[in-house]
């Protein structure tokens, strides 16, 4: 049976990649997918405004949905302080054994808690099962058209707090529009825009950070 692209990833990253190092894990990931094959991590540029996003908001409890090939859970937990943790959530079970396998050879698994399942069910469990308060820092990177509905169901399950930062990606490409008409309408939300590209490509993309007023 041929091998998957996602396989194919991993395999580069543990032939060429230094184990324990997330920063070459990232470059090795970034290399292979700009002159390889693409596929839809998150990338350099936008990983940089993820990375700054990240430090300001310096969360205890960080929150992905849609973890794929574990390139952005690798990218936010490398900057977590000393006991804070990410939960990522992935349903497709071959692209979570890829994403654990990732997270284990950048040597960052003892952050981060990768869940397999679908969002609109593991969100509703992360108070009472994953013992969260609320959540500092979410990144939406799943379907775009559940960036909305999960938003929703954040609030509905009361896990954000005054300050919670969202950030998501791909606003512009693939897009998330009803997504954007959302926060930018709500009066719960600050709403700050980050042109950018789509990773790997020259073609216009943008990240948006929603942080929650209460
Ligand atoms: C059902 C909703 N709940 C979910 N719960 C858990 N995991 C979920 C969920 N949805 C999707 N996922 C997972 O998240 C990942 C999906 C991400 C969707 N992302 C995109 O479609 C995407 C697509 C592009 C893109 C851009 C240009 C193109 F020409 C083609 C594609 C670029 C990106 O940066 C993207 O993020 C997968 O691993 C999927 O299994
Ligand atoms: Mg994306």
């Amino acid at each position: 049976m041929n091998q998957s692209k996602e396989q194919r990833i991993l395999n580069f990253v543990l032939q060429n990649a230094v184990r324990g190092d997330p920063h070459s894990v990232l470059d090795t990931i970034d290399k292979y997918c700009s002159q390889k094959e693409w596929a839809m991590n998150v990338g350099d540029e936008k990983g940089k405004i993820l990375d700054k996003t990240v430090q300001e908001a310096n969360p205890s409890v960080a929150l992905e949905l849609g973890t794929y090939c574990g390139y952005s859970a690798v990218r936010i937990s490398r900057l977590l302080k000393a006991g804070a943790r990410l939960l990522t959530v992935e349903f497709n079970p071959e692209f979570a054994a890829i994403a654990k396998q990732m997270i284990e050879f950048a040597g960052v698994q003892d952050k981060v808690k990768l869940l397999e399942g679908p969002s609109e069910e593991i969100i509703p469990q992360l108070k009472k099962k994953y013992e969260v308060d609320t959540l500092d820092f979410v990144f939406l990177d799943h379907w775009k058209d559940r960036y909305t509905p999960d938003t929703i169901l954040l609030q509905e399950c009361n896990l954000l707090r005054k300050g919670s930062v969202l950030l998501a990606d791909n606003i512009i490409f693939p897009g998330a529009p009803d997504f954007l008409n959302y926060v930018r309408k709500s009066p719960h939300f600050q709403c700050t825009n980050y042109p950018s590209h789509l990773e790997y490509m020259q073609v216009e993309d943008a990240m948006e950070k929603a942080v929650f007023l209460g």
